[in-house]
């Protein structure tokens, strides 16, 4: 599937809507041809020229910046052609319009100067790179992360990654175990002094710094999908705890509605901040309650958020302190822990302590549980405490620079790894008869690395990470 259509695509590579500059890409082999049926004349090679765009009538569509990037030195590793004009979405089409006629009253001369142009599919430019080896698999994963970093660590680890940080840890890793590999292959061929080879070589030493190398990379890795995808992190508890108030104050912008009517919020209300960099999908939800007060519309909002409850990394569960006697449960607060999914993550959060005089804050300490927290959304106290423990649940290291982005298809792939390590241990620790088997282990841990650069990918894993692209990238 993937290598059946290498025929010349072109789509509009700029953002949908009205911009300052908006670009139009064509990438094909041989488009020489078509640049002078488009244009009219030859461009220079990576220089940009500006001219016309003239429609069918020789008129100008907009006057703009042609580039030119004679293959195999481009985006794609084919010829690019960049038509670079106003950035309105009524010119753009017309010049995506006359690039597919130009390219049609082409191909249908005999001989044809053009095979057909066609619209491109998502991520179809990327995937051409990585066709053409100008990318490898994860670095253009890292092209689509990185147009999708919703903060700066993410957007600046994701430009590692697509610098190729990830992808020389990948190769490191492989590099050494090619050499273990070589090794216990040679000693395959010597059955007679396979075991002393091996030690002489220290085969064992060497497959324990494998593992080593690899831990720490996964250690990197775990941080940057962190970085990706962050965390889901919902508010619940009973009407009026202050869930709405505990979202405006971690936002810092007034999104939820607050009134001290109970029942205000209906529909979900999800926003993403950033702690440290690390994305927070924080969700604000119905309160939780069971009563004949309950509306249609509110029935509604409260199943939906015990949906959200269930895809939740960590649930923050509000109780009012000015309407509970610690550490016991309301009842209703109890009705709801107990329907809450054992695996969940679930932070005890009292709110609203800025309602509690001094004497009644110090008698509170000694009946908090290990981990509950104490919070006022109004007055923002403990908000910092809240924000460091949701970065400790999601596992944020405080990595610092150096980190690269990672998705968690690679963690799958280097767990893997790491089994196929683990197995290898056992057969070379048990010794001369299982020598095969260890060469296989070695075998089956380097095919996981390579599916995390792509150079063992099958057809439809590449189909459905280059469909999830925007058009045009
Ligand atoms: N106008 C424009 N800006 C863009 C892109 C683009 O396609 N067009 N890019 C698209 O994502 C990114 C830049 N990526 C690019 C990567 C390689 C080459 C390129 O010409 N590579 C050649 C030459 C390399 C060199 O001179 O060092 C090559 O690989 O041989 C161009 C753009 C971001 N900005
Ligand atoms: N004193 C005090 N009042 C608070 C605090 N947090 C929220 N409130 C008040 O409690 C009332 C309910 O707050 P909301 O944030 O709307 O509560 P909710 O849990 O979203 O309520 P529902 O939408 O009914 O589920 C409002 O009057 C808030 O101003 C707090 O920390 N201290
Ligand atoms: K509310």
């Amino acid at each position: 599937m993937l290598a059946a259509s290498r025929d010349p695509i072109v789509a509009i590579a700029t953002a949908p809507g009205r911009g300052a500059v908006g670009i139009v890409r064509v990438s094909g082999r041989g488009l020489g041809a078509f640049v002078q049926a488009l244009l009219g004349r030859d461009l220079r090679p990576r220089e940009a020229t500006y001219l016309p765009f003239p429609d069918e009538h020789g008129q100008p569509i907009d006057h703009g910046l042609a580039l030119w990037f004679p293959g195999p030195h481009s985006y794609t590793g084919e010829d690019v052609l960049e038509l670079q004009g106003h950035g309105g979405p009524v010119v753009l089409q017309l010049l995506l319009a006359r690039c597919l006629a130009v390219a049609q009253s082409a191909a249908v001369e005999v001989p044809p100067r053009l095979p057909g142009l066609r619209p491109a599919r998502p991520g179809e430019f990327t995937e051409r790179a990585f066709l053409n080896d100008k990318l490898d698999l994860a670095q253009a994963e890292a092209v689509a992360d990185l147009i999708d970093a919703s903060t700066e660590a993410a957007a600046r680890s994701a430009s590692r990654s697509l610098a190729g940080v990830f992808s020389q840890r990948i190769h490191a890793l492989r590099d050494a175990l090619i050499h273990l590999r070589m090794l216990v292959e040679a000693t395959l061929d010597f059955p007679e002094e396979e075991i002393d080879f091996l030690k002489q070589a220290d085969a064992a030493g060497q497959l324990q710094r494998l593992r080593d190398a690899l831990a720490g990379v996964q250690a990197q890795a775990r941080q940057g999908a962190l970085l990706r995808d962050g965390l889901k992190v919902v508010i619940a508890g009973q009407p009026n705890a202050g869930k709405s108030s505990l979202l405006n104050a971690l936002a810092g912008a007034e999104l939820a509605i607050v009134t001290p009517i109970a029942g205000t919020t209906r529909d979900v209300v999800q926003q993403t901040i950033q702690i440290e960099g690390v994305p927070l999908h924080v969700i604000d939800t119905a309160g939780l309650r069971d009563s004949p007060d309950v509306n249609e519309v509110e029935k509604i909002g409260i199943a939906r958020a015990w949906g959200q409850i269930q895809g939740a990394d960590a649930v923050l569960f509000l109780h009012d302190l000015t309407r509970c006697h610690l550490p016991a449960y309301q009842a209703d607060d109890a009705a709801i822990a107990a329907a809450l999914p054992a695996d969940v993550t679930v932070l005890q959060v009292w709110n609203k302590v800025d309602q509690m005089d001094a004497a009644a804050r110090a008698a509170l300490e000694p009946r908090l549980l290990h981990g509950d927290l104490v919070l006022s959304a109004r007055q923002g106290d403990g908000l910092e405490a809240l924000r460091q423990r949701l970065l400790t649940l999601a596992g944020w290291q405080h990595a610092g620079d150096g980190l690269f982005m990672a998705r968690e298809r690679h963690l799958q792939a280097l767990q893997r790894v790491g089994h196929h390590l683990d197995g290898a241990t056992t057969w070379l620790s048990a010794q001369a008869e299982h020598l095969d088997l260890l060469a296989e282990e070695l075998r089956l841990a380097q095919h996981a690395l390579g599916e995390i650069t792509g150079e063992f990918s099958a057809d439809d894993l590449l189909g459905e990470i280059f469909s999830r692209f925007c058009i045009g990238k």
